[in-house]
């Protein structure tokens, strides 16, 4: 009988899933997308029973259209979009929408932590207070919501939801731990420390598991839901960006993972926790126990893409869109674009920053618009590559993953910008290979991950840096790095007044604070 092991990677965008056999050949992958509300500026969530919902659809498709019998599937595990909370009351029920990790409205809530805590809780958890981590959104809850908190008996993380409702069982695996900023990572346990200091019942804290871990089996209810055999087995599953990592076998310190999904991230294999990035850089701990990582998170950087397509060819696909770039010149004949629009996280933690257009020009065309786009986005990964620059931190490889590593054209961008060799995966799902990993090694397929990297990793076509058009870039990055400084006040200014406007919006009495602008 064949078998397979299924790679849950619950991003942002969409739930995809991929069926794996035991010599790393994906059999098959379904996926199903479901929408980011964004009600007033900064807020970004989405509907937990739509991740429950789509994975059931993808997993059933899998079965349908690609013959995949439940009994064959030996497997599960998870890759999932990191720091998001899910709020439950003491019967898990979802007590409001997931506030998800491109949220950014918390940032009073981390200047409470920095004020309270300061250096210490890098200390304690590797990282500052962001807007984005799980620990500011508990407490904006806590602060705004006094009736929904009142009701409140734990949280979850979004594929650790997902988890539940397909087992039952309530858990967090310690790479999505890291990520909320109250593990003491040192200790490898919720920080009581953390908890005191902000007033968190200690029982509100799910059980801590290895990403390995067996959770159990597929719950009665969800194998009625989905199809899925009760005696599938289902493991813990790891934060996506380590995930990602692992299926794209970056498992030593020379190795760079580069990903554009919804975010972008800039991900470094770490030999120790202790470094010196002192927050400015996330440290994680990785989906193999006891190893650790590094990286640097560009808010919207498929985002931006997706905003552009959506706003200016939405009825063309990403691949013609992309591909019209290449009409354009390296610089975008002198057009820049910030991918800001959501906020900023790395290298500037700046919620009301916002992206713009610089240098246009009359004789611009969509093709430079387009071209602008993909390079600013590279742009803003330059930035974080240079912060390990300024380290000395060394690394020859960069392996692209995500769904902007779809684009040939984009992946050449971006060994020119990093003028380094860009290698992709012969299949671009880096994290639903990770997810998939996690589940080869928990059911014993493989001794090591290292053993299962030699069949699962598989490299793709590797991009090498052209010297003239890397000394271009190089040149055009200068000029790129001064728009932050330069757009940082009118930004705030245009956001206060967005602000004021939605709020009138909702209370139509209150005119004045528009008409002050
Ligand atoms: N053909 C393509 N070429 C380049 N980029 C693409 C293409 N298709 C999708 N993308 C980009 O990939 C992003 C989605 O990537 P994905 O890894 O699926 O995100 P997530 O995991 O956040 O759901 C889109 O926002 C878009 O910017
Ligand atoms: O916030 C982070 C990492 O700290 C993001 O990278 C999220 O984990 C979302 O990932 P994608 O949906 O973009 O893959």
């Amino acid at each position: 009988m064949k078998e397979y092991v299924l790679g849950i990677d619950l991003g942002t965008s969409a739930v995809k899933v991929s069926a794996v056999d035991r010599t790393g050949h994906i059999a098959a992958q379904e996926s199903y997308d479901y929408p980011l509300s964004q009600p007033q500026p900064g807020y970004s969530e989405q509907n937990p029973d739509e991740w429950v919902n789509g994975t059931a659809v993808a997993i059933v498709r899998l079965i349908l259209n690609h013959h995949i019998r439940p009994a064959e599937i030996a497997g599960i595990s998870y890759s999932g979009q990191m720091h998001g909370l899910v709020l439950l009351d003491a019967q898990h029920k979802v007590l409001r929408p997931a506030m998800l990790w491109n949220d950014t409205r918390t940032t009073a809530q981390c200047q409470e932590i920095e004020a309270k805590l300061g250096d210490r809780f890098i200390e304690i958890t590797g990282n500052r207070p962001l807007e984005g981590f799980t620990l500011p959104k508990i407490l904006w809850v806590k602060e705004n919501e006094p009736d929904i908190w009142a009701k409140a008996a734990t949280f979850l993380l979004p594929k650790d939801y997902v988890r539940y409702r397909m087992t039952g069982k309530l858990a967090i695996d310690y790479s999505d731990a890291t990520g909320t900023v109250m593990l003491d990572i040192k200790q490898g346990a919720w920080s009581q420390e953390i908890l005191d200091a902000f007033d968190i019942p200690a029982s509100m804290c799910p059980l801590l598991i290895n990403s390995v871990t067996e959770v159990g089996p597929i719950s009665e209810t969800f194998a009625i839901f989905s199809g899925l055999h009760q005696s599938t087995r289902v493991f813990g599953g790891a934060a996506d960006n380590a995930a990602a990592a692992l299926g794209a076998g970056i498992i030593a310190p020379n190795m760079v993972l580069c990903s554009i999904g919804t975010s972008g991230v800039i991900l470094k294999h770490e030999a120790s926790a202790d470094t010196a990035y002192h927050g400015v850089l996330q440290m994680e701990d990785h989906a193999v126990t006891g190893q650790s990582y590094s990286m640097g998170v560009t808010l919207a950087a498929g985002y931006s893409l997706s905003w552009y397509k959506r706003t200016f060819a939405a009825h063309e696909d990403f691949t013609h869109l992309v591909n019209e770039a290449a009409q354009s010149t390296i610089g975008a004949n002198g057009l820049l674009f910030t991918p800001y629009i959501m906020g900023e996280r790395t290298p500037y933690a700046d919620a009301n920053i916002r992206g713009s257009f610089i240098g246009i020009d009359g004789t611009h065309q969509r093709p430079d618009f387009t071209r602008a786009v993909l390079e600013g986005i590279i742009f803003s990964f330059r930035d974080l590559l240079d912060i390990y620059d300024a380290q000395h931190q060394t690394y020859d490889t960069i392996v692209s993953v995500g769904g902007g590593a779809k684009s040939p054209l984009w992946l050449q961008i971006q060994a020119d910008v990093f003028n380094t060799p860009v290698v992709r995966l012969e299949n671009e799902q880096g994290p639903g290979m990770g997810a998939a990993m996690l589940a080869a090694v928990g059911l014993g397929w493989f001794a090591s991950f290292a053993d299962c990297a030699k069949a699962f990793v598989h490299y793709g076509q590797t991009y090498q840096p052209n010297v003239a058009n890397a000394q271009r870039y190089a040149a055009l990055h200068q000029i790129y790095h001064q728009v932050y400084g330069q757009t940082k006040e009118l930004s705030r200014q245009l956001l206060e007044y967005r602000t004021n406007l939605s709020s009138n919006l909702m209370n139509p009495n209150q005119k004045t604070k528009v008409k002050q602008l």
